[in-house]
């Protein structure tokens, strides 16, 4: 919602997965657009895929497991030399046909048992995973698909949304917090708590959201949302990004004039909480990409 998604829009949903958001996006989209879902881990990324197809929800997405601090693809065929022309298709025997899943359901399976979920590395090229028939992929050689375009390119070409749901420590998801009943509590420590991985999170929150900006084009927005209520992972990460993004500027969420949560911080960044909002924790802020 506070994306404002209209028709036609290429929408990036840096960290998708499990991909309630992303969802939700494609089901606002309708017959128009584009959704490319990025995520770190493949195993949690595979089961958006799961859903897009349980649900028929993924003609026009593509879903990459990639590093979403370094992924650098825009949105299919927006660049103006990278669609083939029509003679080009029927000389090129490397294009991209209609998805099939190379792997039958119990190979996957099979794959899933075989051990422990892997992230990928920021150095490794972003694997797609799985593209709808009008996502825009089918037709484009991998060339077209990898081609990389300059920050100037990107201005034009970029997407129109971005959506960085970045990783966070959770702890504003109540919701979350009941999954160790099932998790077991010893492991709350590890999931939640560990220093090491909260210590950098603030880090990688500005990384991603830095790379997400990068690749809208101008004149979109972007939103950065966590499920966390910490400072140091909402308001000092977007007050160190417009640092640092003199063409960002944060713009007013409409649709927050009705939602049952309160002012941030800083100015025209939302939060929800408990008490409040009757919800989990969540922080959001919309900020949208000036000509300068
Ligand atoms: C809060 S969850 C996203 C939830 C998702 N937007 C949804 O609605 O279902 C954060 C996600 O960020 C992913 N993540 C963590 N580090 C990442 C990175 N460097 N690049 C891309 N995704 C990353 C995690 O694997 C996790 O799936």
């Amino acid at each position: 919602m506070a994306l404002n998604i209209s028709a036609g829009d290429h929408v990036l949903d840096l960290c998708a997965a499990p991909g309630a958001k992303l969802c939700m996006i494609l089901d606002l989209l309708g017959d128009s657009g584009s959704v490319t879902g990025v995520d770190v881990a493949r195993h949690r990324l595979a089961a958006c895929r799961t859903m897009l197809q349980k649900y028929s929800l993924g003609d026009r997405c593509r879903l990459f497991v990639a590093d979403g601090v370094t992924f650098s693809l825009i949105p299919a065929g927006s660049c103006s030399d990278s669609k083939p022309c029509e003679s080009d298709l029927t000389e090129k025997v490397d294009i991209f046909k209609e998805w099939t899943s190379r792997r039958t359901w119990k190979e996957r399976k099979k794959a899933r048992k075989s051990g422990p979920p892997q992230l990928v590395s920021r150095s490794q090229p972003p694997e797609l995973i799985y593209y709808g028939r009008h996502s825009g992929v089918v037709g484009l050689t991998k060339e077209d698909l990898y081609k990389i375009v300059s920050d100037r390119e990107i201005m034009s070409s970029g997407y129109n949304k971005v959506l960085v749901d970045a990783e966070c420590t959770h702890d504003g998801s109540v919701k979350h917090i009941q999954k160790f009943e099932h998790w077991g509590w010893k492991t709350l420590q590890r999931r939640v708590l560990d220093a090491e991985r909260t210590d950098n999170l603030h880090v990688l929150q500005l990384s991603l959201l830095t790379n997400g900006f990068r690749l809208l084009k101008v004149g979109g927005s972007l939103v950065y949302s966590t499920c966390s209520l910490t400072v140091a992972q909402n308001e000092d990460v977007i007050e160190q990004f417009l640092k640092e993004n003199a063409s960002a500027e944060l713009q007013e969420i409409d649709a927050a004039r009705s939602w049952p949560c309160k002012g941030g911080r800083v100015e025209k960044t939302w939060r929800f909480d408990p008490l409040t909002s009757q919800t989990s924790g969540l922080f959001v802020a919309k900020f949208t990409k000036l000509a300068i």
